[in-house]
């Protein structure tokens, strides 16, 4: 939810910055384990990503908070998440279930980070599909590098 605190590991980063978006997606879960979830269906997804680092751009950022937010939006929102190269291997885990699309967001946004020279680090994304069910995804050893 927008203007929640959420849960983040302790670290000793100078900077730790939180930045929540939304984006409404379809998917599907091709398993019956999955019960009504195995037909398409719709969510509007909230996200908080958490990023953290010592260093601060040029512009006193760590990272835009809006480049955060086109990684993500610009690639899923209105989307079906079946059909994004992220989810199309057919086994269970790159199903877009809520773990592997908060992993997923770990990832695009940890590559990002990657390419900049301030070496900010993902320590955390925090993804709710519904009103009652969300997901935290955290790298291991995330908050001690
Ligand atoms: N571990 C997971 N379990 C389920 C996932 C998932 O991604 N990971 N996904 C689903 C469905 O896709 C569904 O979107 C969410 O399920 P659920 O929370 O059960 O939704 P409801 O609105 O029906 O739940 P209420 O308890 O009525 O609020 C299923 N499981
Ligand atoms: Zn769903």
């Amino acid at each position: 939810m927008i203007q929640q605190i959420y849960p983040v590991p302790a670290h000793n980063f100078l900077y730790e910055l939180n930045k929540d978006f939304h984006f409404a997606a379809a998917h599907y879960i091709a398993d019956e384990e999955a019960g009504k979830c195995q037909y398409t269906h719709g969510h509007t997804y909230f996200v908080n990503v958490t990023i953290a680092g010592n260093t601060l751009d040029s512009t006193g950022f760590l990272i835009n908070f809006k480049t955060i937010k086109d990684l993500i939006h610009n690639r899923f929102d209105h989307s079906t998440l079946n059909k994004d190269p992220a989810f199309l291997d057919a086994q269970g885990d790159y199903f877009p279930t809520t773990e592997v699309v908060a992993r997923s967001i770990y990832d695009i946004i940890q590559g990002h980070l990657e390419t900049l020279a301030n070496k900010p680090v993902c320590l955390q994304v925090f993804l709710r599909e519904t009103p009652t069910s969300y997901c935290i995804y955290r790298p291991k050893g995330g908050a001690e590098r």
